[in-house]
């Protein structure tokens, strides 16, 4: 063994030990050094004429993972060292500083973490892993394969079929090479063992994660070196080659491969039939993981994926810049999650104030809830008890869910799965769980829910309609939504607050399709005694809209609410029509009418409409839905989710919540108790 140092005398107990840098695996190196050394220690003495072996003071140091042994002879010079490591794999993880590999449920249960298992020290500071949940998964920003948190790095896969989340922690100035590897082949093997009732996996996973660290680093070890021999480029190729670096995990596991439902949906380590970006020599090519890697955004299930609100966002900021690459994001994203239609039961009400299981909602206005409480809006309708229909929806949802085996659940997205996993997992007692500091988790769930549904722009409806006032000009708002969701019912109700803010308003009958409409909206002009323009039907409802205003602005009316046909967000013809209503008479706000009801159809309802919109406008600055009027809440119990999610995709806000059929069951949306039912 060669010294790079010859100390005089006997090492003193902090001396510093100037190893040179290990390149073989750490247990090969560590016995090829005790062998070296055994050998030395006895030779050297003999060959140099020094005392024999047993004359010799053997000492040792121990430093941290380190621990060094020392041959010393009755002069104190050295004769002979050697460095070794209790624990070698342990030495490894050091020395490349992958910091932690943590397995987890969506609920937040830690099934395995590399720290707790093979001894590591924990991560300082803020845990890097609960900042990745608060910001990226609880948000569904997961669209990115990576994160950084202060100096850390993440990186993480899921498997979507078991609910788990596997993320790998390293300081972020090291650009681990094998890292996506390594998840990836940790997702294939622990996917595999994993068994729903079985909560830790501490012996179990500790040597075969080892094995698999091991050989992700000797994989990308090899890579760099062919990268330096050859100055290869990545190229594309199959991805069964990419195991063909190391042992094929699957055949370590006896080809029981799919056993756990792996079924690679996501896969981003390759399963068959795809093709990811690898190295020459069938390794991955990390700097290209963002495109392969994540909840269905790129190459996966598109049950999990999230939208692609961003552009969305960016679309409204911009108003109207590149809106057709939005509209057609948007649509391929929502296509694939849209859910099966629902057929609606004909619907009647109890004329009877709602006997609400759960409220969501404050009083849109202290006043409003004082009077005519006992005006029943749509008098025509024939009646059915409330209870009855509800009680049908949910047994019908309960149906559903028995006969699709619980592919409904699978259906719903990261929220609620994690919601419903986690209420679950938080009240079984099993005192042995390791759960991922569940109070911080769960404030960090009500911070996100809270910033979610608090909306990015609040609009003050009466201070907006004073400054229109002082402008000499009316407020006009639209309503717009599918057919049948309570557009002129709770337009009617929105005129009636207004009255309640001794506003003037007038109704725009502008709704010259469906046979009835005008009737209906004349009958709650009649009961509101305000002024209604109408032109009858057949009429383009552009036009209509737009001599209503002027009526409006000649009659100084405050506020017109245009009522508008209902149609369905694919039908081109009629949303071409809204479209150049909105256009025509630029509108202070459009509001989207959604049913709570229907749950997500609400919310794919609501971005083609946003699509449509965007596609079909006639001038440069589209459009798009500005406020959400979400209908029926009385009729939903507690799924609340619809909200959370049109919030969040459109980042336009409720702005009021019908619950009930009379002129005051107009609420606003009580945000905190929203999130305290979906944290219940
Ligand atoms: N329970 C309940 N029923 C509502 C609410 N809002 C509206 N409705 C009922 O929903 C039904 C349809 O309401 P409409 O106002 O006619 O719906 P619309 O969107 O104007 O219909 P179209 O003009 O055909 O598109 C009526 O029976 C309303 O009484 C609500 O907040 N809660």
């Amino acid at each position: 063994m060669s010294f790079p140092f010859s100390p005089p005398l006997a090492l003193p107990k902090d001396f510093p030990i100037p190893f040179p840098p290990l390149t073989q695996r750490a247990d090969e190196q560590t016995k090829a050094a005790k062998f070296k050394f055994n050998r030395e220690a006895g030779a050297i003495p003999r060959q140099n004429n020094h005392p024999p072996a047993q004359q010799i003071d053997v000492g040792g140091i121990e430093d941290g993972h380190w621990s060094a042994t020392t041959a010393v002879d009755p002069h104190r010079r050295v004769l002979g060292l050697y460095r070794a490591l209790s624990d070698p794999y342990r030495f490894r993880s050091s020395v490349d500083m992958l910091e932690e590999l943590l397995i987890f449920t969506r609920g937040g249960l830690i099934l395995w973490s590399s720290c707790r298992a093979l001894g590591g020290a924990a991560l300082k500071g803020s845990s890097p892993i609960d900042a990745l949940i608060r910001s990226c998964l609880l948000e569904e920003r997961s669209a990115d394969a990576s994160f950084s948190q202060d100096n850390y790095a993440l990186k993480w896969t899921f498997n979507n079929d078991l609910g788990l989340v596997f993320v790998a922690v390293y300081q972020r100035m090291l650009h681990l090479l094998y890292v996506d590897d390594l998840l990836a082949a940790v997702r294939k093997e622990f996917s595999q063992i994993y068994d729903p009732k079985r909560t830790s996996y501490d012996d179990a996973y500790n040597e075969i994660f080892r094995q698999l660290h091991l050989e992700a680093e000797a994989r990308s070890e090899e890579m760099k070196k062919n990268k330096q021999l050859t100055g290869s480029r990545p190229t594309r190729v199959s991805t069964n080659k990419i195991t063909q670096g190391g042992r094929d995990a699957s055949q370590r596991s006896g080809g029981a491969a799919k056993k756990n439902g792996d079924s690679g949906k996501n896969d981003s380590d390759g399963d068959a039939g795809k093709e990811h970006r690898v190295q020459e020599n069938g390794l991955r090519d990390n700097s290209h993981a963002r495109a392969v890697v994540v909840n269905g955004k790129e190459n996966g299930d598109p049950n999990d994926g999230a939208f692609d609100v961003n552009k969305l966002h960016k679309l409204r900021k911009n108003k109207g810049g590149k809106k057709n690459d939005v509209a057609v994001n948007v649509a391929k994203n929502t296509s694939k999650t849209k859910p099966e239609k629902i057929t609606k039961k004909n619907r009647i009400w109890d004329d009877k104030p709602s006997n609400k299981k759960l409220d969501f909602t404050d009083p849109a206005d202290e006043r409003g809830d004082e009077v005519i409480d006992q005006v029943v809006v749509n008098q025509g309708a024939s009646m059915m008890d409330k209870d009855d229909v509800l009680s049908s929806d949910s047994d019908e949802e309960e149906e559903d869910e028995k006969e699709n085996g619980g592919a409904s659940q699978k259906k719903k997205g990261w929220f609620s799965s994690m919601f419903k996993r986690s209420s679950v997992e938080r009240w079984s007692e099993k005192p042995h769980m390791v759960h991922l500091s569940e109070v911080k988790a769960l404030a960090a769930m009500e911070e996100a829910l809270l910033r979610i549904l608090t909306p990015r722009r609040s609009i003050d409806i009466l201070r907006d309609v004073h400054a229109a006032k002082e402008h000499g000009k009316p407020y006009i708002i639209v309503f717009v939504g599918v057919n049948g969701v309570g557009k002129s019912t709770n337009l009617a109700k929105v005129a009636y607050w207004l009255l309640q803010h001794n506003l003037s308003v007038m109704l725009a009958a502008c709704d010259t399709f469906r046979s009835g409409a005008v009737e209906q909206l004349r009958t709650h002009a009649r009961r509101l005694q305000i002024p209604i323009f109408e032109k009858g039907y057949e009429k383009d409802p552009a036009v209509v809209a737009k001599e209503a205003i002027q009526e409006a602005t000649r009659n100084k009316s405050d506020v017109v609410l245009v009522d508008t046909a209902g149609r369905m967000q694919d039908n081109e013809p009629l949303m071409r029509a809204l479209s150049k209503l909105i256009n025509l008479n630029s509108p202070d706000l459009v509001l989207f009418v959604g049913e709570a009801l229907v749950g997500n159809d609400a919310v794919d309802q609501l971005t083609k409409f946003n699509q449509k919109l965007a596609d079909l406008s006639t001038v440069p600055t589209a459009r798009l839905i500005d406020g959400i009027l979400l209908t029926k809440f009385d009729t939903i119990d507690d799924k609340v989710g619809a909200a959370l999610s049109m919030v969040y995709i459109s980042g336009a806000p409720v702005m009021f919540v019908g619950c009930g059929q009379s002129y005051t069951d107009l609420k606003k949306l009580n945000v905190k108790s929203i999130v305290k039912t979906l944290l219940m």
